[in-house]
């Protein structure tokens, strides 16, 4: 299982000091939307090049222009990208062409899917590398969580590896790692915890736990 920070509003420099104090608890750092709409490729770029050891996500939601988006982000560096789930499926599958010629991986967001099951297993068909239920900050709002979608993933996606991100944090973590995620993503969890290399810390410890069972 690994650990994905997601970067949304923060500052590029915070962002940088922030990785140096938390690099050995993070496996993949996600540039968030909103990081991405502030800082664009370079982002990405900065972040690649002063983090070598761990991955890149770029968090671009792509619903068009799949081979061109893929690709901007793949040159700039991300080892992965998003996709959005609800898009066709002709687009995802430019994304995953993109992600092959540049040894990237794939990962989509299945936000505002409405039937998992049918989608995830198309998406399997279609060779993505992640699936990924999220709750958005809007849906997190009116009080929604991920869990439930996380149930549903894990009992119907087969071989490919998923992911989930929604308002998970130190408290809420235990009740995701019952389904074992492949990937865990955390943004405010750790960014606007009061000790966020704290925050980081007991959370990886928290996932090496169920890791070493
Ligand atoms: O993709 C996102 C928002 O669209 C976030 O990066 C994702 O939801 C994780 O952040 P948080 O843990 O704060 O919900």
């Amino acid at each position: 299982m690994k650990l994905q920070l997601a970067l949304d509003d923060i500052t590029l420099n915070d962002a940088l000091s922030l990785l140096k104090a938390i690099e050995p608890y993070i496996d993949i750092v996600e540039v968030g939307t909103p990081f991405m709409m502030e800082y664009g490729m370079e982002g990405v770029r900065s972040i690649k090049q002063s983090f070598s050891t761990i991955e890149v996500l770029c968090d671009a939601k792509i619903m068009d222009a799949g081979s061109y988006e893929a690709q901007l982000t793949f040159e700039a560096g991300a080892d992965y990208v998003t996709v959005l789930g609800v898009t066709d499926d002709l687009t995802i599958e430019e994304v995953v062409r993109a992600a092959r010629a540049h040894a990237g991986k794939v990962m989509v967001d299945m936000i505002c899917v409405k039937d998992l099951k049918e989608r995830s297993q198309r998406l399997e068909e279609l060779n993505v590398d992640a699936i990924a239920v999220h709750t958005g900050v809007d849906q997190q709002a009116a009080g929604r969580t991920p869990l439930d979608d996380l149930k549903v993933l894990s009992k119907y996606v087969k071989k490919t590896p998923i992911a989930v991100a929604g308002g998970i944090n130190q408290q809420s973590i235990k009740d995701y790692l019952t389904y074992r995620p492949d990937i865990l993503i955390v943004g405010g969890g750790i960014i606007h915890a009061d000790n966020p290399v704290e925050a980081a810390k007991n959370l990886a410890n928290q996932l090496k736990g169920v890791n070493s069972v």
